[in-house]
């Protein structure tokens, strides 16, 4: 792990973003688990997507919300991210699944998270953090 410090979604855009996740949560597709997530992405050039979790009758097809933000955003010709918001109906906030760490880390080490609660309560992490030691581009 690096010392470097903690990124973070700088002041400026940070309540957008929280409400940005919350409000794509609303949108989430999620009849099977009832587990709603919203997540919004901010871009290196301060444009932000939203996604949400999208389930599937085939259990396995879901979607999470982080990577529904991602898909979003690097078919629209993104590649760097400052930071994203993860918004949940839990009062404790949670955190992304393994499979969307390893799909952020693709574009970089350098990624602020928060994890949003249903009041708007924001818990700052990074990607570094959650996902120390990954595997990543640089080691093909
Ligand atoms: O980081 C995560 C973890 C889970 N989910 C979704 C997938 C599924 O629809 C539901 C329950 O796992 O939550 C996300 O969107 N993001």
């Amino acid at each position: 792990m690096s010392d470097s410090p903690r990124p973070e979604i700088p002041e400026t855009h940070k309540a957008d973003m929280i409400q940005a996740s919350l409000k794509a949560r609303e949108s989430s597709y999620s009849p099977y688990s009832k587990f709603r997530v919203g997540a919004a992405l901010l871009t290196q050039d301060k444009k932000i997507y939203t996604g949400c979790n999208i389930e599937n009758a085939s259990f396995g097809a879901a979607i999470c919300a982080e990577r529904t933000a991602f898909v979003k955003a690097v078919s629209e010709g993104h590649r760097e991210f400052i930071g994203i918001a993860v918004a949940t109906d839990r009062a404790d906030a949670s955190s992304p699944c393994g499979i969307c760490r390893q799909f952020m880390r693709e574009f970089g080490p350098h990624l602020a998270v928060l994890l949003v609660n249903p009041d708007g309560q924001a818990t700052p992490t990074s990607l570094a953090e959650l996902f120390p030691m990954a595997f990543s581009p640089d080691d093909l």
